[in-house]
């Protein structure tokens, strides 16, 4: 089965796995009152990629069946234009708001994928031929990933394996004929819930001497006997997708994820106890792999804040006054400074090494470090410009009622000449956005998702200073003699 619709996505995810909302275990994602709604928007997603086949899917090299332009392994500029496409399709589905869209997890699935050299530098293509294997099944299904890598770190004055975080974070604690046993935790997996599998692989480099129990990459079906998913209270609700367009389908869910003595089979354990190759594996282009997918995902959704904050300011006849466009200004430049650092990284992309052609990973990690703050200041923005109108919202439901439409019409209409109906639909849109309770954990995703913005400032110093920095004053100085 290549490419799935809304419906077979669906119907893989009646199973056993262990999924616990409140004091509930849940016995079945897909008709949970609370759940239900999300399980059809991401069916929704599977529906998009046939409805634009033609930017979302390509053939399956090997079986010419229809595939999800996520899973291209990138061999060259076409192949990134064309995933590039498939980004900013998928994006355009929620508006950026799903962070975790099946794409993004494909991607960096591709990426390791391009990278043999890194599985395969002590001789032994044992771990890449399952990684390989692993990659074909998830092509052929189509099936959805979480992916779940950051150790807990509960005690956060010590590092992150040592003491109490190093009990507590996922490790080997055994082996069988069949496979390895793992037992720990993770944070957290987005999609977790409305995934097939959970996908776990290097974070970032352990620190010198770390156990090696710790250093493992693996995937498992998401019902997998051991794996426990704990949810964060669901902000999906059961409004009408008219009255909380996002609330009502894209709540994606993030859980704990604790693997309670998990039996992972050899075939699906890609690095089994080996720090060396778990630490090259980040370097080796993952962020100039995937910051293709999120810079364009961020990039989407700056413009969709655009144009809803234009139509806002709109309707209250506001679009040019000077403090308001000011504001629409500056969100319009982060949305085109995202555009171009995606663009550019494009461009000037390369082959990184085993034929596996990223982007140049610079303009991405700039807009990276850039992204947590730029998003928390398209929610003021957003704010500012809607002010006590984004409470001042009827229910659209109101407007079939035959006592409450007429004052509705007659004391919430627009200043532009649009009826009372277009005005509620368009700020009930800007609440669900940044102010429902929906709204306030995409905006802690956008801050955290990818590391928060002082890690990634320093990482990026860090790395520059690593490389001796630009040479421009070097040489000015020279020129001085
Ligand atoms: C909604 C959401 C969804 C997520 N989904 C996933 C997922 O699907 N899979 C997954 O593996 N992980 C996921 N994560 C986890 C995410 O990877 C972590 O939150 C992330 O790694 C950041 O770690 P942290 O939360 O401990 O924050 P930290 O990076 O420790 O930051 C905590 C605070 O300390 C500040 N800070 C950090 N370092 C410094 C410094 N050096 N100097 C000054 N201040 C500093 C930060 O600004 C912040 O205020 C998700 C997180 C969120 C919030």
């Amino acid at each position: 089965m290549a490419a799935r619709t809304g419906k077979q996505f669906i119907e893989g995810l009646k199973d056993d796995r262990e999924i616990w909302l409140g004091n509930e275990r849940v016995k079945d994602v897909t008709t949970h009152p609370v759940l239900s709604g999300s399980v059809r928007g991401m069916a929704g997603y599977f529906d998009w990629q046939h409805t634009y086949a033609d930017d979302c899917l390509v053939p399956d090299p090997v079986t010419g069946e229809p595939m999800n332009a996520s899973l291209i392994v990138p061999r060259n500029a076409e192949d990134l234009e064309k995933r590039h496409r498939a980004f900013e399709r998928f994006a355009r589905y929620s508006c950026g708001m799903l962070g975790r869209t099946p794409d993004y997890v494909n991607v960096t699935l591709a990426g390791f994928v391009a990278r043999k050299d890194i599985f395969t530098a002590k001789g032994d293509t044992t771990s890449y031929d399952r990684l390989h294997a692993f990659y074909r099944e998830v092509v052929e299904k189509d099936l959805s990933m979480t992916h779940t890598i950051i150790q807990p770190a509960i005690d956060k004055s010590i590092g992150e394996l040592m003491g109490l975080n190093g009990d507590i974070a996922l490790k080997a604690v055994g082996r069988t004929d069949e496979g390895v046993i793992v037992r720990g935790a993770k944070i957290l997996a987005t999609l977790g819930p409305f995934a097939d599998e959970i996908f776990v692989y290097p974070a970032g480099p352990l620190p010198p001497g770390s156990p090696v129990e710790h250093a493992l990459m693996f995937s498992i079906p998401v019902k997998t006997k051991g794996v426990i998913q704990v949810c964060r209270d669901h902000y999906g609700t059961t409004a009408s997708q008219a009255d909380q367009s996002f609330s009502s389908r894209f709540d994606e869910q993030d859980t704990y994820v604790i693997f309670d003595d998990v039996l992972v089979p050899h075939e699906r354990m890609f690095i089994d106890c080996d720090l060396d190759a778990y630490n090259n594996l980040r370097a080796a282009g993952w962020a100039a792999n995937v910051f293709q997918q999120t810079s364009t995902r961020a990039a989407v959704k700056l413009e969709f804040a655009y144009d809803l904050c234009t139509k806002m300011a709109k309707i209250m006849n506001v679009e040019k006054k000077p403090d308001v466009a000011m504001r629409l200004g500056e969100l319009w430049s982060y949305s085109q400074l995202t555009r171009a650092a995606t663009r550019a990284a494009m461009i000037d992309a390369r082959d990184w090494g085993s034929g596996a052609f990223f982007c140049d990973d610079r303009p991405l990690r700039a807009v990276r470090a850039q992204m947590p703050g730029w998003m928390a200041r398209m929610s003021e923005l957003v704010k500012s410009i809607g002010a006590h109108n984004l409470l001042a919202t009827p229910s659209l439901e109101a407007f079939n009622n035959p006592a409450m439409q007429p004052l509705l019409d007659k004391y919430m209409p627009s200043a532009n000449g649009k009826d009372a109906e277009e005005r509620a639909r368009i700020f009930r849109l800007a609440w669900d956005f940044v102010g429902s309770a929906l709204g306030a954990r995409v905006d802690l995703y956008e801050h955290f998702y990818l590391a928060s913005q002082p890690t990634n400032f320093i990482r990026e110093h860090m790395q520059t200073l690593a490389e001796g920095g630009f040479g421009v004053l070097d040489e000015y100085l020279a020129q001085q003699g």
